[in-house]
C-alpha cells in the first residue's frame, strides 16, 4: 500500500481527495493536516466519510509527513513551497495543488503571486502535470505541479488545435465560467449565497493568474508566440468549469471533428463528443472526465471549442490522483472510475 499525506485536508480540494483516495484499492491514508481542526475526527466533520475513514486531523509537521510514500498539497499558494524540499531530501513525493511550481520562471511566478519564491531551484525539476501531454514525465518525477482548473479546461480545449498549427496563436480567445467551490471553503463575502447566486460576473479580466500558466503551457506545443485573451467568470453552481474557446484557423481543416477524435483518442479522461454536441458542466460533476466539443460556424475561419470539466476532480483532486498512480506506476485509471452525478 502506498502511504499518503494530504496537507489541507478541511478544504474543498482536500475533501476531496479524501473522497477519491478512500476507495483508491492502492492508497492507505496516513496523515491529513489541518490547523483549526487538529485532534478532531475527519469524519466528525465530513459526514460523508463516515465508514470509510476513522482517522483524526493532525497539525501539519513536515516529521510526520516524511513518513509517507506521497504527500499531496492542497493548500494556498506559497504553503507547499517551504516544505517541500526537506520532503523531496527525505525521498518523499509531492503533488501541489496549489502554484507554487507551475511557472517556470521564478520572475513571472514572483509577479503574479506577490512573493518571492521559497526554492526556485526546484522550479525547472517541478514537473507539470497534465498527463495528455507529460506522461513519460510525470512517471519519472519525484514533484508535480497540479494545473489550475482553468488551465487544465482551456488547455485540452485549445492544444489539438495549436500543436497542429492550425490556428494563430497569437489571437486566441477563452471565454470561462466556474462554480462557486474554485473559491475555497474560506469564508468571504463575494462566495455568500446571497451575494454568488441568482447573478454571474466577470472577474479578474484585466488579469487573472492563470493567464501566464495557460499561456506558458500552449506555449510549450507552439511554433508561434502565444497570445492569449483570458476572462474568468463566477457562476452560481458549486461545481464546474465551463469554457468556450475561440481561435481563428490559418488554413482549411477538412474535419476538425478527426482532428480532435485522433488527438485524445487513447485518453481515458478526454471524451471528444459527437458533432454538434454542447458539453454541460453536469455531465462532469464527481468525476475526472473533460467533455470537448469543436464547432465550425458556417461563416467566417472562427473555430469555438466547448470544454467542461469538474473544478474539483480533473481540475484539482481527480487529476492529482491521476498523477499519483502515473509517478507510483499503477494503472491511470485506478479510483477515478466514476461517473458524473445526473441530474
Ligand atoms: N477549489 C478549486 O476548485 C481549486 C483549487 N486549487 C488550488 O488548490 C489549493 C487548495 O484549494 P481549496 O481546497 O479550494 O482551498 P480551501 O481554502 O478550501 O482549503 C485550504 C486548506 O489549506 C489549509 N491551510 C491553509 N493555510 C495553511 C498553512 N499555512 N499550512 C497548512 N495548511 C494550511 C486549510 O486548513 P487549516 O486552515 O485548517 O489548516 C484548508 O484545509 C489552492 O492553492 C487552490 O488555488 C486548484 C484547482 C482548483
Ligand atoms: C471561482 C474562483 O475564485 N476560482 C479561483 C481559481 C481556483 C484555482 O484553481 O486556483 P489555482 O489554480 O490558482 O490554485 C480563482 O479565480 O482564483
Amino acid at each position: 500500500m502506498i502511504k499518503v499525506g494530504v496537507v489541507g485536508g478541511t478544504g474543498y480540494t482536500g475533501v476531496e481527495l479524501l473522497r477519491l483516495l478512500v476507495l483508491h484499492p492502492e492508497v492507505e491514508l496516513s496523515v491529513v493536516t489541518s490547523r483549526s481542526e487538529s485532534g478532531r475526527k475527519i469524519s466528525d466533520l465530513y459526514p460523508n466519510l463516515r465508514g470509510h475513514l476513522d482517522i483524526e486531523f493532525t497539525e501539519p509537521d513536515v516529521d510526520r509527513l516524511a513518513e509517507c510514500d506521497l504527500v499531496f498539497f492542497a493548500t494556498p499558494n506559497g504553503i507547499a513551497m517551504k516544505s517541500v524540499p526537506t520532503l523531496l531530501e527525505k525521498g518523499v513525493k509531492v503533488i501541489d495543488l496549489a502554484a507554487d511550481f507551475r511557472i517556470k520562471d521564478p520572475e513571472l511566478w514572483s509577479q503574479w503571486y506577490g512573493m518571492e519564491h521559497a526554492c526556485p531551484e526546484l522550479l525547472e525539476e517541478a514537473v507539470y502535470g497534465l498527463p495528455e501531454t507529460s506522461r513519460e514525465q510525470i512517471a519519472k518525477a519525484r514533484l508535480v505541479a497540479n494545473p489550475g482548473c482553468y488551465p487544465t479546461a482551456v488547455q485540452l480545449g485549445f492544444l489539438p488545435l495549436v500543436k497542429a498549427g492550425l490556428v494563430d496563436a497569437s489571437c486566441l480567445i477563452a471565454d470561462t465560467k466556474s462554480g462557486v467551490s474554485g473559491a475555497g471553503r474560506g469564508a468571504s463575502v463575494g462566495t455568500l449565497l446571497c451575494e454568488a447566486t441568482e447573478s454571474m460576473k466577470a472577474y479578474k479580466a484585466d488579469g487573472h493568474r492563470h493567464l501566464p500558466e495557460i499561456s506558458q503551457g500552449l506555449q510549450w506545443h507552439s511554433n508561434d508566440k502565444v497570445g492569449l485573451t483570458f476572462v474568468p467568470h463566477l457562476t452560481p453552481m458549486i461545481r464546474g468549469i465551463h469554457a468556450t474557446l475561440y481561435a481563428n484557423l490559418t488554413q482549411d481543416v477538412e474535419d476538425l471533428q478527426a482532428l480532435f477524435e485522433q488527438a485524445y483518442k487513447d485518453e481515458p479522461f478526454v471524451d471528444v463528443m459527437p458533432v454538434g454536441s454542447h458539453p454541460e458542466t453536469r455531465s462532469v460533476k464527481g468525476a475526472n472526465t473533460c467533455r470537448i466539443a469543436v464547432h465550425k460556424p458556417q461563416n467566417g475561419n472562427t473555430v469555438i471549442i466547448l470544454s467542461v470539466i469538474d473544478n474539483l476532480v480533473k481540475g484539482a483532486a481527480g487529476q492529482a490522483v491521476q498523477n499519483m498512480n502515473i509517478m507510483m506506476g499503477l494503472d491511470e485509471e485506478t479510483g477515478l472510475r466514476q461517473v458524473a452525478l445526473l441530474p
